[in-house]
């Protein structure tokens, strides 16, 4: 649960502490930039040792500063630099002007120029300490060209030159993981690391959009800021700080946690004991006769998961279909929206309708249902409403009669394209600047429920400001789970995780459940389609008690 800093959040956490005088900004870029060189050759154990070629890029800021102490730190090992600065020397912030000139009593700085650029010995170590934080608009096109990897192929061997990037890889904004597209390019062109070093804490641009794909391996270096309450912010198990978003993993601040503390205590099943009720009973309603699969596939997985006991509703006619399918999971005929709040009793502690539901009025009101039970005499909470698929697009010409409905135990998961339907202000196409974070924050406002807009970067939100990123991205990159159903599970998995009554607050058990979800298609790996996702849980289960 490591925090995803704004640029903003960063500059600010940044002037607190060099204000208290803890600390000075020159400090700051010192370790910034000695972290960047030791996470080099910590990569890159080749470079530990003898003499080895760097070129450098600085730009006209902070950033800038970084790869001044970067050049300098890398001759003080006996390396040679070749170093341009983007930018003018007099018009450096002071403490990349310190940097500055602090190099320039080692070696050249020489004014960025393409040509000259192309003209220099080829590196074993391209340097981008061009823009951070601080980018305000897209690349201009010379420097495009010089950070593009494709640059490379100047050099014979150019594929194997490594790539560094300081805090990030210029032209990413760091707050949307976008990249701006220049007036002069149709596309965007983008810059790419082999690894990025971020200062003090991820920034949410290296785990949205473009990010991870961009930054290669992200380490963070630890440049002595603590922030002052950092660690309440992120902590595990309790809902998110309404300002600083969080990522989902099992992480702590800089450190990595055992399984079985996140996400094996958001598993009531794991711990504790008790009788099938404890656990809670989940009801999935289904659609019509040959549409049953999405409703199964949920139902299953809410059982696997932890429901105690899990009832798939389905229409009269889709009885035998259903009943040839399943044996564990409970089959009920509804018919109607008022036999569905008849059978409803006060042991019903979650419910997720979507998945193979059918669009329209009958499912409207079966979602108007969901929403309206409340826990009766022996439940203590109002029960979980997953809505998904089916239940969010029958509301895509009314979304505010779903949103008058729900409350602050519904979640909603859509893809973007549901998610459109719902939001049609904040769809992708209409987010200009924003950051998927600050978009589903605001989707969440609206809905005045939790949302969960999936995606490699899933985003998470509630009302209020709290927000997570799961980021299936790098070693958890899982393009085989872009499979047919695989959403349904989703739905599955959190209604079964929300349903004992131990479990823990609702929105951690969204995280936690996106964060299994992605971990059961990992370990089954390619191949996977929808029906693995449930069967691989119990291996995943396995790996939490470590
Ligand atoms: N503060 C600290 O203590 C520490 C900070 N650290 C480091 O500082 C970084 C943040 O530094 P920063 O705020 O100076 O911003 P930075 O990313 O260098 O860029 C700003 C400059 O770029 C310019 N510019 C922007 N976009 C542009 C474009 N497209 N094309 C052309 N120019 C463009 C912009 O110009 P302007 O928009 O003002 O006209 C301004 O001149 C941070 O990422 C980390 O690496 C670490 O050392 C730890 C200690
Ligand atoms: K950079």
């Amino acid at each position: 649960m490591a925090e995803l800093l704004t640029s903003a959040q960063m500059r600010a956490i940044e002037q607190a502490e060099i204000e208290s005088g803890t600390v000075t900004g020159l400090q700051l870029m010192e370790r910034a930039g000695r972290g960047a060189v030791a996470a080099a050759i910590g990569k890159w154990p080749e470079f530990a040792q003898g003499s080895h070629r760097a070129l450098v890029l600085c730009g006209p800021g902070n950033n800038g500063g970084d790869g001044f102490v970067i050049a300098r730190r890398l001759v003080d090992r006996g390396w040679n630099v070749d170093l341009f600065l983007y930018g003018v020397a007099a018009k450096l912030p002071p403490d990349a002007r310190v940097n500055h000139d602090l190099w320039a009593k080692r070696g050249a700085v020489r004014a960025f120029d393409l040509a000259a650029l192309c003209d220099c010995d080829r590196p074993d170590l391209f340097v981008d300490a061009v823009f951070g934080t601080g980018l305000t608009r897209p690349l201009p096109s010379d420097l495009a060209t010089a950070l593009e990897v494709g640059m490379m192929s100047n050099w014979t061997r150019g594929h194997g030159i490594k790539r560094l990037a300081a805090d990030c890889p210029s032209g990413l904004n760091l707050d949307t993981g976008m990249v701006p597209a220049s007036e002069s390019d149709a596309v965007p062109r983008v810059t790419s690391a082999d690894l990025t070093v971020a200062f003090h804490s991820l920034k949410a641009g290296h785990r949205l959009g473009l990010g991870p794909t961009l930054c290669g391996e992200v380490q963070v270096v630890d440049i002595g800021l603590t922030g002052p309450d950092a660690s309440e912010r992120a902590m595990i198990g309790t809902p998110p700080d309404a300002d600083r978003a969080r990522l989902v993993a099992p992480e702590f601040a800089h450190g990595s946690l055992p399984l079985r503390i996140w996400p094996g205590a958001m598993i009531a099943k794991l711990r504790g004991q008790g009788h099938k009720y404890d656990y809670g009973h989940a009801m999935v309603c289904a659609g019509g006769p040959g549409r049953g699969g999405a409703a199964r596939m949920a139902a299953r997985t809410a059982l696997r998961s932890g429901a105690g006991l899990v009832t798939m509703l389905c229409p009269p006619e889709a009885l035998q279909e259903n009943a040839s399918h399943l044996d564990a999971i409970m089959l009920r005929a509804c018919a109607t929206a008022e036999t569905f709040r008849q059978i409803l009793d006060d042991r019903v502690s979650a419910l997720c309708l979507g998945p193979g539901l059918g669009v329209g009025s009958a499912t409207r009101d079966l979602v108007s249902v969901a929403l309206a039970h409340r826990p009766g005499d022996r439940g203590w909470r109002d029960p979980a409403v997953v809505l998904d698929a089916d239940a969010l697009t029958s509301f895509e010409n009314d979304p505010d009669a779903l949103f008058a409905q729900t409350h602050a135990r519904t979640v909603l998961t859509p893809h973007e394209g549901e998610f459109a339907r719902l939001f049609p202000d904040l769809a992708q196409s209409e987010r200009a600047n924003l950051s998927k974070i600050d978009v589903v924050r605001q989707a969440a406002d609206q809905a005045g429920c939790i949302v969960l807009l999936k995606g490699e970067d899933t985003v998470i939100a509630r009302p209020g400001g709290g927000a997570s990123v799961h980021s299936a991205s790098g070693e958890r990159a899982v393009p085989w789970l872009a499979t047919a159903g695989a959403g349904d599970v989703l739905a599955g998995l959190i209604a079964g995780l929300a349903a004992p009554e131990t479990a823990p607050d609702l929105y951690c058990v969204t995280e936690a459940a996106v964060w299994l979800h992605c971990e059961a298609a990992r370990q089954f790996g390619p191949g996977l389609i929808a029906e693995d996702l449930p069967e691989m849980l119990p291996k995943v289960f396995a790996t939490l008690a470590r």
